[in-house]
């Protein structure tokens, strides 16, 4: 029987999600320059298969500390999977990024791997949706996000592998693929995890790309995979907040910490009715608004 652990996933700024290909020495070292929230060192599909085992994830010892550090792995039963996570472990990254996840047993097997290599409590598993297999699963897999010592903390799209296999391309409004990207969502929402859109392979297309990206934010998406710097700076503003709506947040905050409304759970503000799930949706909202202001103080 599996013990369910309520878990806490901390929150996390996840607007921009560059891959860098872990044996490519002149983007790696550029990133660390780079205002991407989270990085991800490549040892999957970006790396000749000749290189994998020699693939320079030193680099990871001289990052950006307010940048989070993912290692995606080549797929478990892959042949490589077991040695890249030996080498993943060993560079302490804040993340571990499965491929091709299609089912609740292959986050099992990566949890029962850390548990007996002693990896530390704090690692996180990251999922790659991208298989028709692993969409009609996608449930069950989020569901291990409060099971499985609740290291399952976000999942992301790929949607040039799910292409591949289903024939469903995504052109430019993605209108046949918005229903498998709502039901990653609702997945993902239901377990408390967060949610990475796709990749935009044409990175010379800008306009196509902030396209994407306001749908992507629309959906509710947290973040964009992004391949190139030049996709950075408008993944971080569309996936950003919206100054209104942080102060209406502020203002929402504000109202329920007067001493009248303490006890209440509906308020009057300005003409609207705001519930105390609302206070939460703002609490949170802050919270970003807070980290996105950290994030830019730094030098
Ligand atoms: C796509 C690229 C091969 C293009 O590279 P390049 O031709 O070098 O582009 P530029 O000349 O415009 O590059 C300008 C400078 O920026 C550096 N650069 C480029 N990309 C990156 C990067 N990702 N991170 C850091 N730095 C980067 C270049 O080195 C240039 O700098 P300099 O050398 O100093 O002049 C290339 O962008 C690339 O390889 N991108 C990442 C590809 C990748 O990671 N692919 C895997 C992820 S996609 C995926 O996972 C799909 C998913 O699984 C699915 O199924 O959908
Ligand atoms: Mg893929």
């Amino acid at each position: 029987m599996t013990t369910v652990i309520a878990h806490h996933h901390p929150a996390r700024l996840r607007r921009s999600v560059l891959c860098v290909p872990a044996d490519n020495a002149r983007a790696l070292a550029k990133v660390r320059q780079l205002a991407a929230d989270a990085v991800i060192f490549d040892l999957e599909d970006a790396v000749a298969p000749e290189h994998k085992g020699e693939a320079l994830v030193r680099h990871l010892s001289k990052h950006r500390p307010d940048c989070e550090v993912v290692i995606r792995i080549n797929a478990l039963g892959s042949g490589f999977g077991q040695m890249d996570l030996t080498a993943a472990v060993a560079a302490g990254p804040d993340a571990i990024l499965l491929p091709k996840v299609e089912s609740p047993s292959d986050i099992q097997a990566a949890v029962d791997w850390l548990g007996e290599n002693d990896a530390p409590e704090s690692l996180r598993l990251w999922a790659m949706i991208e298989t028709p297999r692993g969409l009609l699963n996608v449930a069950a897999i989020a569901e291990t996000g409060r099971t499985f010592g609740g290291r399952l903390d976000c999942f992301v799209v790929g949607l040039n592998d799910l292409g591949k296999d289903t024939g469903v391309p995504a052109n430019p409004g993605r209108a046949y693929l918005v229903p498998w990207l709502m039901q990653i969502l609702l997945a993902a929402r239901g377990s408390g995890l967060d949610v990475i859109d796709a990749v935009y392979n044409d990175f010379r297309d800008a306009d196509g790309f902030e396209a994407e990206c306001r749908q992507g934010r629309d959906m509710g998406y947290d973040g964009k995979m992004l391949i190139h710097p030049a996709q950075i700076g408008p993944a971080n503003e569309h996936f950003g907040v919206d100054q209104a709506a942080v102060e209406e947040a502020r203002a929402i905050i504000a109202a329920f910490d007067l001493p009248e409304n303490a006890d209440k759970g509906v308020i009057n503000l300005h003409g609207r009715m705001v519930e105390r799930l609302h206070l939460d949706q703002a609490l949170k909202l802050a919270a970003k608004a807070d980290m996105i202001e950290r994030r830019k103080a730094k030098p």
